[in-house]
C-alpha cells in the first residue's frame, strides 16, 4: 500500500473526509449545485447575514432601552423574513431563472431600500447610522445591473428616504402635539447629504457594473482567441488533420502509455505517389483539392481510436492505439482500396505507398518511425501502391 493510501485509512482522515463530504451535500442543498444558481443563493446569503448583524445591533439597543420601538418593529422583523424566504425560494427553485434579471437584484434593492427607510423611522436617535445601509445596498446592484437601472433605484431609494421622513415626523408631532425641530433639522441634514452620497456612490457602482461587463467581454473574446490559437498550433491549416508537431505529441504520449502499462500500438507511414504529377499535370490548387479529399476520404474510414495526421507534404502518419501489425497492414489496405476510387481522380487512379511498423517495447518512437519509414521506401522501390510490413 503506498503511502497515500495509508494515509486515506487513518481514522483521523476517514474522519475528515466524511465531514467534508457532509459539508459538500449540505452546501449542495442549500446552495443548488449550479454553479450560477450558487452565485446568486450566495449573494442571497450575504445579503441575511448583513440582515442579521444589523439586526442583531438594533436588537441590543432595543434591549438595553436605548430606543424604543415597540410593535412596529415586530412589523419590520416578519416583512423582512417574510421577504426574504421568498427570494430564497424563488432562487433555489429556479423559478427567477425566466428573468432577464435571475439573480432578483432589482427585487431584493426595492425591498432593502424599503427595509432600510422603515427602519429609518423606527430608529430615532439612531437613524442617521441607518442610512449607511442604504450606501450598501446601491452597491450590491454594481455587481449584475446596467447603468439606467442603478440610477432608476437611486431614485426611487431618494424618494423612499423623503417618504420615511414625512412619516417619521408626522409620527412625532402627532405623539407630541408639534414636529420637534432639532429632529427635523437631523433629518434634513441626512437627506441632503444622501441626496449627494447616494448618487456618488451609484455612479462609483455603475463603473464597476460597466468595467465588469467589459471584463466579461474581454475574456470571452480571449478564450476564444485561445481556441484558435490551439487549434492553429495542433492542426494542418489545408487538411485540418492534426500537424506533425501534434502527432509527435500523440505518439510520445502514447509511448508514454505503453511505459505505464504495456499495450500493442502501431503505426503506418503513408506516402501519396507521383504526387508530383498531379501537380504538374492538374495545377498546385487541384494537387490541393487532391489532399484535402485524401485527407476526408482517409479518415472517415477510420476506427475511433485511430488518428491520422499531415506528417509533412503528400505524407501521413496514422496512429492506431491497440493494434497488432497485422490488423494495422488490413486496415491500411482498406484504406488504399478506397482512395483509389476518389471521384475527381477518375482519370488517374490515385495511390500511396505505406509502411507499417508495430511498437517493440524498449523501442523510441524514433526507432518506430524510422522502421516504417524504410517499409514504405521499400514499397515505393517495389512499385508503388503498395502497404509493407516487412
Ligand atoms: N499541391 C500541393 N503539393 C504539395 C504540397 N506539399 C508537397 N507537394 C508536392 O508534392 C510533390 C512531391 O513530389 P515527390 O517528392 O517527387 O514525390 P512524388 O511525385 O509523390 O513521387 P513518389 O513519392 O516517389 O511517388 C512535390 O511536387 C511537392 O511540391 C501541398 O501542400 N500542396
Amino acid at each position: 500500500m503506498d503511502h497515500e493510501a495509508r494515509v486515506a485509512t487513518l481514522p483521523g482522515a476517514r474522519f475528515r473526509a466524511r465531514a467534508q463530504r457532509r459539508v459538500r451535500h449540505l452546501a449542495d442543498a442549500v446552495l443548488g449545485a449550479d454553479n450560477r444558481l450558487r452565485i446568486r443563493v450566495t449573494q442571497w446569503l450575504i445579503t441575511v447575514i448583513v440582515y442579521a448583524g444589523c439586526g442583531l445591533v438594533f436588537g441590543l439597543a432595543v434591549h438595553g432601552d436605548w430606543v424604543s420601538v415597540g410593535g412596529p418593529a415586530l412589523a419590520w422583523c416578519v416583512f423582512v423574513a417574510s421577504n426574504l424566504v421568498a427570494v430564497y425560494i424563488a432562487l433555489r427553485t429556479g423559478w427567477s431563472a425566466r428573468f432577464q434579471d435571475a439573480g432578483l437584484t432589482t427585487v431584493q434593492i426595492v425591498m432593502g431600500v424599503v427595509a432600510v427607510c422603515w427602519a429609518y423611522v423606527l430608529a430615532g436617535p439612531f437613524r442617521t447610522a441607518v442610512l449607511l445601509a442604504l450606501l450598501l445596498t446601491l452597491v450590491y446592484g454594481a455587481f449584475s445591473l446596467g447603468w439606467r437601472r442603478i440610477m432608476a433605484v437611486t431614485g426611487f431609494a431618494l424618494l423612499a428616504l423623503v417618504a420615511a421622513i414625512v412619516i417619521r415626523n408626522g409620527a412625532v408631532g402627532a405623539d407630541s402635539g408639534r414636529p420637534q425641530v432639532e429632529g427635523l433639522r437631523i433629518d434634513l441634514f441626512n437627506l441632503g447629504m444622501t441626496t449627494v452620497l447616494l448618487p456618488a456612490t451609484s455612479l462609483v457602482a455603475a463603473r464597476l457594473s460597466s468595467l465588469r461587463g467589459k471584463l466579461r467581454l474581454e475574456r470571452r473574446a480571449l478564450k476564444q482567441a485561445l481556441g484558435e490559437v490551439q487549434r492553429l498550433a495542433t492542426r494542418d491549416e489545408l487538411t485540418g488533420l492534426p500537424n506533425r508537431r501534434h502527432m509527435q505529441e500523440l505518439l510520445d504520449r502514447e509511448h508514454a502509455r505503453h511505459e505505464r502499462s504495456p499495450q500493442v500500438f502501431s503505426v503506418a507511414l503513408i506516402d501519396l505517389d507521383h504526387f508530383k504529377r498531379i501537380n504538374d499535370c492538374h495545377g498546385h490548387a487541384a494537387g490541393d483539392a487532391v489532399l484535402r479529399s485524401f485527407a476526408l476520404t482517409a479518415v472517415a474510414g477510420l476506427r475511433g481510436q485511430d488518428v491520422m495526421g499531415r506528417w509533412g507534404g503528400e505524407e501521413f502518419l496514422l496512429l492506431m492505439p491497440g493494434t497488432a501489425a497485422d490488423q494495422a497492414l488490413a486496415s491500411v489496405q482498406r484504406m488504399l482500396g478506397k482512395v483509389r476510387h476518389l471521384p475527381y481522380m477518375a482519370d488517374e487512379a490515385l495511390s500511396f505507398s505505406a509502411g507499417v511498423a508495430e511498437y517493440r517495447a524498449g523501442d523510441t518512437i524514433a526507432q518506430l518511425l524510422e522502421q516504417a519509414d524504410a517499409r514504405m521506401y521499400a514499397a515505393k522501390r517495389a512499385g508503388r501502391g503498395i502497404v509493407r510490413l516487412d
